[in-house]
């Protein structure tokens, strides 16, 4: 039922009433598309996306901003004046996502999409990013923060009684390694110093956030700093990551049959096993 009601608000949202579209003329063309919870300024020069979210007050991941950003994903796809790069940043200051929304829960589709996607993507955060936040951010190739003491980003799901799934340890796996893995999950563990162990790629000041995630995809940057092209690295990872089917086949199926609330007993399994383990 779930996923015929998506179904029907992607057909909704991609009709002509659903995204709004304009075009400003500076010295490059920029395209401008818009629904209720996305914006996104596309510099046809570049082929630079930045994709905003915007869901006041908190940016919580909450069905109909996953609706929308599965269409604006699917939309820059197939856009030929989209070069194969995007960001995702925040249109809210401090807050980059407060993961998803609370009285909801669904977030696999977007795990699916960020990993599955062609494009080159960089998460410019400009502020806290918990859970899902981090989730995000993590499905993105490379990960550009704000550099401000108050910004935590990580994983929490132990404290609110979540045990994060296995796809989500994975993730997080692959960026941090085993050990910090396991160490970040136990505690739900929020970062300040997110650089220090590699779940960041760069810290910025806080005004920079945008301009570096751009400045990063652009030719010089990649000659500068990079024997290799950076979209070509990228490319190499996201056929690595396509290699596993199985995970996105299970992933498929879990999109359509997860329940959205969790339940209490998922709140006494992860406090039993955080005993286990930490005993
Ligand atoms: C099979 C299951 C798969 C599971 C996969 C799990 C992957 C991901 C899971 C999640 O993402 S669960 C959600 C986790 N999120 C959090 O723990 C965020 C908690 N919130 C915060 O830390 C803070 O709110 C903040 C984001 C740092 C913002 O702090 P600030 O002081 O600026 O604002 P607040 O006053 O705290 O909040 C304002 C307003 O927003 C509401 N809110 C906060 N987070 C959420 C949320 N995730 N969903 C919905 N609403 C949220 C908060 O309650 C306040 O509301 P009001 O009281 O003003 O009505």
């Amino acid at each position: 039922e779930h996923h015929q009601w998506k179904k029907r608000r992607l057909s909704q949202a991609t009709s002509s009433q659903g995204i709004r579209e304009g075009a400003t003329q500076g010295c490059h063309l920029r395209r401008h598309f818009s629904n209720n919870k996305i914006l996104v300024e596309l510099d046809e020069a570049s082929g630079v996306a930045i994709m905003k979210l915007k869901n006041p007050p908190v940016n919580s991941l909450s069905l109909e901003l996953l609706t929308e950003f599965s269409i604006t994903i699917e939309k820059l796809e197939v856009d030929r004046s989209c070069r194969g790069v995007i960001f995702l940043t925040s249109a809210a200051p401090k807050i980059f996502s407060a993961g998803l929304d609370i009285t909801e829960m669904s977030v696999q589709e977007l795990w699916l999409l960020l990993n599955g996607s062609n494009m080159v993507t960089i998460a410019a955060i400009n502020g806290s990013s918990p859970a899902g936040g981090c989730l995000m951010a993590m499905c993105c190739d490379f990960r550009i923060m704000a550099d401000n003491p108050k910004y935590t980003i990580g994983l929490n799901e132990t404290q609110l009684g979540i045990v994060a799934p296995f796809w989500l340890k994975d993730t997080i796996t692959n960026i941090l390694g085993h050990r910090l893995t396991e160490q970040s999950l136990q505690l739900g563990q929020m970062y300040t110093s997110a650089l220090k162990i590699g779940l960041v790629d760069q810290l910025v000041p806080e005004d920079k956030v945008q301009s570096t995630a751009a400045y990063f995809l652009t030719d010089e940057k990649m000659h500068e700093d990079c024997n290799t092209s950076v979209v070509l690295r990228t490319l190499m990872f996201k056929a690595l990551r396509k290699n596993s089917r199985v995970l996105c086949a299970f992933l498929r199926e879990e999109c359509n049959s997860v329940p959205r609330i969790l339940s209490n007993l998922h709140k006494i399994i992860n406090i039993n096993i955080y005993y286990r383990i930490s005993l």
